[in-house]
């Protein structure tokens, strides 16, 4: 089992517990891992047999342009679900930052690690 991977990607939304958060967009970042068997597609080299990690970009970034959550810890649950259950990931770690949301801190957030590593595929 291998992974495809998300970096620093960066979407705006309405998140924060505040009320001035509650008026204004912020931007989150998103770095995924998601396990997949990635030798399928290096032998048919057809974008059919990937996880493509475009169409998961931007499945994300439509859910939480859309979304105006409190907390960082939710949004991340959210996205880890729609992950497993539309795309049928069976392990993923989802890292949520929330850039300069704490002075004299690059970023906050939360790691998330959700399923279970397939069976039998080492690591
Ligand atoms: N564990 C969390 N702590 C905090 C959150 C959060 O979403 N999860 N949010 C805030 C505020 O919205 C903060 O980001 C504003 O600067 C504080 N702590």
């Amino acid at each position: 089992m291998d992974v495809v991977f998300i970096e620093d990607l960066r979407i705006e939304t309405v998140i924060g517990i505040y009320d001035w958060e509650r008026k204004i967009r912020q931007t989150v970042a998103f770095d995924i891992e998601m396990a997949f068997d990635n030798a399928v597609p290096a032998a048919s080299d057809a974008i059919a047999d990937t996880l493509d990690y475009k169409a998961v970009a931007k499945r994300l970034i439509a859910f939480v342009e859309s979304s105006h959550f409190e907390l960082v810890e939710t949004l991340a649950e959210r996205c880890a679900q729609i992950l497993r259950e539309e795309f049928g990931v069976p392990w993923l770690r989802l890292k949520l930052s929330k850039p300069g949301a704490v002075t004299g801190s690059r970023a906050v957030g939360v790691i998330i690690e959700r399923g279970v590593w397939p069976d039998g595929a080492g690591r």
